[in-house]
């Protein structure tokens, strides 16, 4: 099988090898393509690489047809709709290491040229002005660097101020005060930091919190004469309050390589004086480019070859030592899912996985998200997919419960799926044996030893002397060939069960034939 990948923005030639290497890949470069171009070029292709200039809208995504996963050759992905992504159960993957230091670099270069005042004295000396006057700096050594957002690049810029003598604050919502103890470095409130700091530094994504979190009321908490940098989103800064700010000498300067609509020309923040600026480099070096353009063809190679990666976004990631441990049970899960799809005709309102035995000790997420994809599979077929899977579910109102027991039955492992519908509960239970593999080991309240694969019937019926002999009948009668049966009972002459494995698909008018005998009260064709 060959797969088809595209890209759509500049990425380093160094990165890419991974793809131009693998024989069964397939890779496009074109650039600077209209939106238009884009949509035609997509509708033949796996797999889309971009950077920040491709704008991967909802309607791209929708005539996609074939497309299974999104690169990002870099960390932010506000520049592609992951709602719809997932929606259309496309993994979005990004490289969130490989630009880190660059960006930290790109930071601490503003913050050093913002004291120093380095752009504007190069310009005036480019135009034969030897002012040394005008171009009076500040020392950096001493003074208090505010960061807002302590990740990758805030921790690194954190660590290269501390080299220049600065005394740090920081607000991060995950920054404990042991971890900043650790750091050498203060933790406090956003207030805190806009109070505190001398010069200060942005370094979160670009979310609903933190659209404008450096707003007008921001800017009046602020010490005067404060410096800003922000290496990391337009908007994180509100830039008509900036623009205010720096009128009215609150802000001494402001270094800016993202803006609220990127590309700018002829921004009212670039007539400033007191504004340096560089056009989105943070990321911008060439060893950024290759190290994220490695990490992103590897990840896309892995996923189109059906594996797992770390940087998925759009679906939580596992560590890969959890992921070996809990793989033998992927196709279980899915299988239960699937199981109980057949088994009930109502609609589903919750879905219920229990983990037990080791597996309780475990990140079980991915085994429950294969649970909800085998359910949802029998009605939607190939559109759910891992990615889509709790998506699709909580649009069918159905929501999704993770449990941990320790109620084995006596398995080392026990995965127990469960169904509720407004007027009904169902179970099925499964474990893997050694030797036997995978194995349904209860149906409701009845226990069972069934390989979980292949065309199946599930019979409830009167535990009465003939049941199963007229069921056996009825099937042979028809060239149905039964390969295995296992029947239970909760009480002598009660309810019972039989599951059939049967070596062809039934037909709809044997099943009605088979729900007609007297002795039965439900058939249920089961295909895993
Ligand atoms: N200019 C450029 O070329 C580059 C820009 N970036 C951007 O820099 C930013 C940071 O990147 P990374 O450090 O890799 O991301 P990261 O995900 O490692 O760190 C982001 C941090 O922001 C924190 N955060 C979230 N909401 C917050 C809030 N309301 N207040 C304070 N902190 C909050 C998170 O807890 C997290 O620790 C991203 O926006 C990324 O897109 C990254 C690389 C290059
Ligand atoms: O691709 C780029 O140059 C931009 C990098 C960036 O902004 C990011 O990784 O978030």
């Amino acid at each position: 099988m060959t797969y088809r990948v595209f890209i759509s923005d500049p990425l380093s030639e160094d990165g890419i090898y991974p793809l131009q290497e693998a024989d069964d890949m397939e890779v496009v470069q074109e650039t600077d393509l209209t939106n238009e171009q884009l949509h035609e070029r997509l509708t033949d292709y796996d797999a889309l690489l971009v950077r920040s200039q491709t704008k991967v809208t909802r309607e791209l995504i929708e005539n996609a047809h074939r497309l299974k996963v999104i690169g990002r050759a870099g960390v932010g992905v506000d520049n592609i709709d992951l709602e719809a992504a997932t929606e259309y159960g496309i993994m979005v993957v990004n490289a969130p290491d490989g630009n880190t230091n660059s960006a930290a670099e790109h930071t601490m270069a503003m913050l050093a040229s913002l004291a120093r005042n380095i752009p504007q004295a190069d310009a005036a000396l480019k135009q034969n002005r030897w002012d040394r006057k005008a171009y009076v700096g500040v020392e950096m050594k001493g003074k208090t660097l505010g960061i807002v957002g302590l990740g990758r690049v805030g921790a690194e810029v954190a660590a290269r101020a501390q080299g220049q003598r600065m005394n740090v604050i920081a607000y991060d919502p995950f920054l404990t005060a042991e971890q900043a103890d650790n750091l050498g470095i203060r933790s406090g409130s956003v207030a805190d930091v806009l109070q505190a700091a001398d010069f200060i530094t942005a370094h979160t994504p670009l979310l609903n919190e933190t659209k404008h979190i450096i707003n007008k009321e921001a800017f009046e908490q602020m010490k005067d004469g404060v410096r800003i940098v922000n290496c990391a989103r337009g908007g994180i800064i509100d830039e008509d309050a900036l623009y205010e700010a720096i009128i009215n000498q609150k802000v001494a300067g402001a270094g800016l390589d993202v803006f609220e609509e990127e590309p700018v020309y002829d921004h009212k923040l670039l007539e400033l004086p007191e504004v340096i600026a560089t056009p989105h480099l943070g990321a911008s070096t060439v060893e950024a480019q290759r190290n994220v353009a490695i990490d992103v063809s590897n990840d896309v190679v892995t996923i189109l070859r059906g594996g797992v990666t770390q940087n998925a976004v759009n679906m939580p990631s596992v560590p890969q030592d959890i992921m070996n441990q809990i793989a033998p049970y992927f196709d279980l899960a899915a299988k239960l899912g699937t199981f109980l799809a057949y088994l009930e005709q109502d609609a589903v309102e919750e879905i219920h996985v229990y983990y037990a035995g080791e597996l309780a000790e475990m990140d079980v997420t991915p085994l429950t998200r294969n649970t909800v994809k085998g359910l949802l599979k029998r009605h939607l077929g190939n559109r759910v997919n891992d990615v889509n899977a709790a998506f699709l579910a909580e649009k069918k109102g159905i929501t999704i419960h993770e449990q941990k027991t320790s109620a084995t039955n006596g398995f080392t492992d026990l995965l127990t799926a469960e169904i509720k519908t407004k007027s009904s509960i169902r179970q099925v239970a499964g474990t893997l044996l050694r030797g036997l593999g995978a194995r349904i080991v209860k149906i409701d309240h009845y226990s069972m030893d069934l390989s979980p694969q292949g065309h199946m019937v599930f019979i409830r019926h009167n535990d009465q002397p003939g049941a199963i002999g007229r069921v056996g009948g009825l099937l042979a009668d028809n060239q149905v060939n039964i390969a295995t049966m296992q029947v239970g009972r909760t009480e002598i002459g009660g309810e019972a069960i039989m599951m059939l494995v049967i070596d062809k698909p039934l037909k709809q008018h044997e099943l009605n034939q088979l729900k007609e005998l007297t002795e039965v009260h439900d058939a249920t064709a089961v295909e895993l």
